[in-house]
């Protein structure tokens, strides 16, 4: 599969981690930045350019990493097609793909260590949406409130 990335400062150890930890597990990894660690840089143009790598990727899906993930999946969600959810532990990662069909995952690393990180971000894209019908039913109204703000 391929997954796009993006953190500001304060995941970007964790970052070049995945990247390699992806790699391994056969996935291409598309890294939308940052691409130095600079302490004060800005996480909303990372996150908003995974956005829109996933969304014009079909298939695809998205990581962005923060401090505490929040930001970024606000700044993420900010395009349209994006549904960016923030993933804190195995129910939230697996529930955000089963029920919301989330194409981004959201993670705070100053909340949990790197290999949580990876636990959660690997039950996140191993978990297929369910596809049930109420769960597209409203994942559609969603979609239709974007169209009409187009
Ligand atoms: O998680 C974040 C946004 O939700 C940022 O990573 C966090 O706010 C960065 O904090 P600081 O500039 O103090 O290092």
């Amino acid at each position: 599969m391929r997954i796009h990335i993006a953190t500001d400062h304060a995941g970007f150890e964790l970052k070049n981690e995945l990247v390699k930890h992806l790699q391994d597990a056969g996935h291409e990894v598309i890294d939308h930045g940052a691409h130095e660690y600079e302490p004060l840089d800005d996480y909303p143009s990372f996150c908003i350019d995974c956005g829109k790598g996933v969304v014009a990727d079909p298939g695809s899906l998205g990581v962005v990493i923060g401090g505490s993930g929040n930001g970024e999946q606000i700044a993420a969600n900010k395009v349209d097609g994006v549904r960016a959810a923030l993933v804190w532990n195995e129910d939230t990662a697996r529930l955000a793909r089963a029920h919301n069909d989330a194409n981004v995952i959201s993670i705070g690393f100053r909340q949990h260590d790197l290999d949580y990180c990876f636990h959660l971000v690997d039950l996140f894209i191993a978990e297929p949406f369910s596809g049930d019908e109420r769960h597209v039913r409203r994942i559609s109204q969603i979609a239709a409130f974007e169209a009409e703000r187009r």
